[in-house]
């Protein structure tokens, strides 16, 4: 069953049409890779796709819902609950420690505290963290960093994981364990991914690519 279906998706700043009509479908345990040149509107799909950005037309359902018609405080407790971003750059916030940062979305969510923390501390155990909990992402390396991106992404069971660029910034060997990470994680919760990447072994790893270019989806 297909988790995640768009139609028809347009979007263009001003002057640029940068989603001419694109279609995609994902179905529930995939890991996707959406790959093509820059600019072909990669980033700006999976934007779309997560609610972080509006099309002009077009429609999308994640997980039977019809997030283009959802706005205000609808989509973003939309958002909270099922879907997990993880950026090129972390984006974890500095004040927090490791185990604050994943609980944050857990807490925005309503969960009780003191299950949001033992979920966020088994999630980051399983990430190979343990030892990090108390740390704040500046103690941590580029590579843990990530790993608790990762964690903060899941701890709301989300639908869907969206990675844009997951592993643009690290180096070979942390960007090969991440990737192994999301293969374990599918394994272990059929968790779903849609991941934008420029590199070709995630590409290849993954169950399926999509190619983009020029606004569209060309394989
Ligand atoms: N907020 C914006 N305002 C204006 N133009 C934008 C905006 N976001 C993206 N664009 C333009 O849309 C086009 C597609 O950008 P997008 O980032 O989606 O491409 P991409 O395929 O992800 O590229 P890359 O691989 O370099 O990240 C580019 O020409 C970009 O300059």
């Amino acid at each position: 069953m297909a988790i995640l279906t768009a139609k028809d998706i347009h979007k263009r700043y001003g002057a640029v049409e940068v989603l001419k009509g694109v279609d995609i479908s994902v179905e529930q345990g995939e890991i996707v890779s959406i790959v093509g040149s820059s600019g072909a509107g990669k980033s700006t799909l999976l934007h779309i796709l997560g609610t972080l950005d509006r099309a002009d037309a077009g429609a999308v359902t994640l997980a039977g819902e019809t997030i283009t018609r959802l706005d205000g405080r609808k989509l973003a407790n939309f958002r909270n609950r099922h879907i997990g971003f993880v950026f090129q750059f972390h984006h974890l916030l500095p004040e927090f420690s490791a185990v604050e940062n994943v609980c944050i979305p857990g807490w925005i969510a309503g969960g009780r505290k003191a299950e949001v923390r033992q979920r966020a501390e088994e999630l980051l155990q399983m990430l190979g963290l343990s030892h990090r909990l108390e740390n704040k992402p500046g103690a941590l390396s580029g590579g843990e960093q990530q790993r608790v991106a990762v964690a903060r992404a899941l701890i709301n069971k989300p639908s869907v994981v969206f990675a844009d660029e997951p592993t643009g910034n690290l180096d070979s060997a942390n960007a090969r364990d991440l990737h192994q990470l999301f293969f374990d994680l599918r394994k272990q919760f059929n968790q779903t991914f849609l991941i934008v990447t420029h590199n070709e072994e995630l590409a290849q790893l993954s169950d399926r690519t999509v190619v983009m270019k020029d606004g569209k989806v060309i394989s």
